[in-house]
């Protein structure tokens, strides 16, 4: 069974006569358990892939579904509802709220939901090297900072499926492979199904990815595979 399916996504946008065509047929399946990273120029369409998946976005053509529900194609609040209960956003444009600290973000997602998890969200701070930040406002964070406070913000109500744009941006590759392990331990864990898709120009990132799918132009490249490993 798959968590997350795509099938023939298009997104085109229309900028005066000009048109972009950011995604042009993408399908893809992820099984329960995998980490799929996404790599691919800049330009070449993941920031909107992950945009659509996530529901922020809504796909001109195609269909999406998520944990056997339908995503696309649906009414704002009703994929809004959807995201919240299977996903975790993390996004390059920073998804944190500015009057709140590190911590209260992290406990955000989950106090809506009626299950604030304190524990896990100090405990994943911690793992991404956040331990000694979690008072701090967003606004007082790097960049390498702001992302991994992003994923903790994504991961700590326990989502089904995580969505990360450059989780690891402008980080040192001692903490890349933190945030990554905190990644794997969160796609394996056994409290039930969870997948990961990361969109990232890191190379080292991927060598830690069950798949690595590249998009050219809106399309997987010729040597990409979008069906499930597992
Ligand atoms: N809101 C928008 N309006 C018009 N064009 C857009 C919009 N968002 C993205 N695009 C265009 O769609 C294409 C795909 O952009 P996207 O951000 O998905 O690429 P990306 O692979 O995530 O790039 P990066 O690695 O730089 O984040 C680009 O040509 C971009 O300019």
């Amino acid at each position: 069974m798959s968590l997350l399916q795509v099938h023939d996504v298009y997104r085109f946008y229309h900028v005066a006569d000009e048109e972009t065509r950011a995604l042009r047929g993408v399908s893809l399946s992820v099984a329960p358990g995998e980490l799929v990273v996404l790599l691919g120029r800049s330009g070449s369409g993941k920031s909107t892939l992950l945009a659509s998946l996530a529901g922020l976005d809504d796909p001109n053509g195609g269909q999406i579904d998520i944990a056997g529900a339908r995503m696309s194609r649906r009414p704002e609040a009703w994929r809004a509802e959807l995201r919240a209960e299977h996903i975790g956003v993390m996004l390059q444009s920073g998804n944190l709220m500015p009057h709140l600290t590190v911590l209260d973000n992290a406990l955000l997602t989950g106090t809506l939901l009626g299950r604030p998890d304190e524990a896990r969200a100090r405990d994943l701070l911690q793992q991404v090297g956040l331990g000694y930040r979690l008072h701090a406002y967003p606004s007082q964070l790097s960049g390498g900072e702001t992302a991994r406070a992003g994923l903790v913000a994504a991961l700590t109500h326990n989502p089904a499926v995580l969505l990360a744009d450059e989780p690891t941006a402008e980080v040192d590759a001692e903490t890349e492979d933190r945030v990554a392990g905190v990644i794997e331990a969160f796609v394996t864990q056994r409290d039930g199904p969870h997948c990961a898709v990361l969109a990232t120009h890191s190379t080292r990132l991927a060598r830690r990815a069950d798949r690595v799918l590249t998009l050219h132009d809106g399309r997987w490249q010729d040597d990409s595979d979008a069906s499930p490993s597992a």
